[in-house]
């Protein structure tokens, strides 16, 4: 603390202050507000903000006096201190008409970087996404993750506006306490209530069960859609009595979560939000033709979404490329973005992570209007850093995580071609790194981040945790060069 005691008489006399051997300065992060300076620093690994002045944002402040000045931790009071005074530190939503890109960072360091990556391009930063498994599976808060965005946008001086996605939530007690914390954005999770294995049923089979449903839901289905014809924007849609019935059993449900989510929760919320639905985490894959109705049925009940996630087809595992057939996907997803087109939300792809094979398709029929989700690829960068810096830490976390694999599997559906990954004593510490470019090693290290993170010696200490952080805490600037050319890669081919 005592290093800090000359930062405080600089800020005190207004002079810029700069780095020492001690203290690491963040210079985008100073504010000079209503006779309060304010200024970021890092010393022994530990981030503060150093203040002097006058005025209620200074008392509002928390931390330790030293000399005219105050060291503030970055603490959760802290930050809402800050979100008084600095509207860019509080999350927003930002609607149907710009993209944006879920930046899911599950270690809480990861923002400046993808602040330094959107620079340039035309995409709002979702720099607070993570999902209720995300955070359970990392021992995380809600408040952790907002937090960590919160400071990181301070601390790069970061003014054009960020979101805060409570993702992939189901439960309704997990749906209040996010809003409540502030979130500006709600991906309503639906798996649940969709069953799967209707689509393989037979005519006979739906008919009973659909016959098992209230007269009046038969009827208004049956009225609502048979012989009716559906034109969106060019296309013509119409549905035979087998398909209504299988979306039918196959969304009902869910459409009433829906329906009721909103108009307990998200119509009553008084500022802008971003609602999002994702229908994706489940086998059954959304056609077109499904998620019309979807679509068809939340619009008629009054339920405005802002980005909807359908199952495509092929698959979108974790931290690979798209598998799967190309072209029909490229068939299917120019019908999906013709039709949130034409209810007036954005399209939004899950597990968006490395799907570069497909992102140019992406780009051509969403045009610039689209959410695209990533998260454990950033987490992978981070590991590729370790492997860079620190390769006894990464041979233990990579035995670690095979040895585990199938604890994690749980979670996660990966098929890694556990065969390619090269045992890890024929590769030299320089190739550690190249472990980041195997499709399989990436799958495996990708969903084992919650046990490596969380692993303990028989001591109960951090196996690996403090070690992981203080090698990035000391390398964040090749952490911040690898998300930049890393998610940078994916801005640009998906031409955003
Ligand atoms: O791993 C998770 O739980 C989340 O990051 C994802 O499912 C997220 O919704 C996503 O699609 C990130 O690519």
């Amino acid at each position: 603390m005592e290093k800090l005691k000359s930062v405080i008489e600089q800020l005190e006399q207004g002079k810029v202050v700069s780095n020492t051997e001690n203290v690491k300065v963040y210079e985008k992060s100073f504010k000079d507000h209503e006779h309060v300076r304010l200024l970021m620093v890092k010393t022994n690994g530990n981030r503060y903000i150093v203040t002097v002045g006058e005025g209620t944002l200074f008392d509002e402040l928390q931390g330790k006096n030293i000399g005219n000045g105050k060291v503030c931790p970055l603490s959760h009071e802290n930050r809402l201190v800050l979100n008084r005074y600095f509207d860019f530190t509080v999350p927003r939503a930002f609607g149907t008409k710009i993209a944006t890109m879920g930046l899911g960072d599950r270690l809480g360091i990861a923002s400046p970087g993808h602040i330094e990556t959107i620079k340039g391009h035309n995409v709002k930063p979702i720099l607070a996404q993570q999902s209720i498994r995300e955070l359970s599976l990392t021992n995380r808060t809600m408040n952790d993750m907002l937090d960590a965005a919160a400071f990181a946008v301070f601390q790069e001086g970061y003014e054009g506006g960020y979101g805060a996605d409570g993702d992939h939530i189901k439960q309704e007690s997990d749906i209040k306490i996010a809003l409540e914390l502030g979130i500006s954005m709600l991906t309503l999770d639906c798996s649940d209530y969709i069953p799967t294995g209707i689509d393989a049923k037979s005519l006979e089979e739906v008919r009973t069960e659909f016959e098992k449903l209230p007269q009046d839901i038969q009827e208004y289905y049956n009225e609502r859609y048979l012989n009716q014809i559906f034109d969106v924007n060019i296309l013509s849609l119409s549905f035979d009595e087998e398909t209504l019935i299988k979306y039918v059993l196959e969304y009902n449900e869910a459409l009433n979560y829906m329906v009721y989510v909103y108009n307990e929760y998200i119509s009553k919320l008084d500022r802008n939000f971003d609602f999002e639905i994702s229908i994706d985490e489940t086998e059954t894959v959304t056609s077109p033709m499904a998620h019309f109705f979807v679509a068809n049925e939340l619009t008629s009940k009054g339920v405005k979404v802002n980005s909807l996630a359908p199952r495509f087809c092929g698959e979108f595992q974790k931290g690979i490329d798209y598998i799967g057939d190309v072209e029909q996907f490229e068939r299917e997803l120019s019908e999906h973005a013709l039709i949130a087109e034409y209810f007036g939300y954005k399209l939004s792809i899950h597990s968006g992570s490395d799907k570069f094979k497909v992102f140019p398709i992406i780009a051509k029929y969403t045009k610039g209007v689209v959410h695209v989700k990533t998260a454990g690829t950033n987490w992978l960068e981070a590991v590729r850093v370790i492997a860079k810096t620190n390769p006894d830490l990464y041979r233990r976390m990579h035995a670690f995580a095979l040895e585990n694999l199938d604890v994690a599997l749980k979670y996660y559906h990966i098929t890694p071609d556990m065969d390619t990954i090269v045992p890890l004593d024929s590769v030299s510490d320089d190739n550690l790194a190249d472990y980041m470019n195997n499709d399989a090693a990436r799958q495996v290290l990708h969903v084992t981040y919650g046990l490596i993170l969380t692993a303990k010696d028989e001591n109960g200490a951090p196996l690996f945790k403090d070690e992981f952080f203080k090698t990035l805490d000391d390398n964040e600037d090749e952490y911040t060069r690898a998300l930049v050319l890393h998610i940078g890669k994916h801005l640009e081919t998906l031409g955003l």
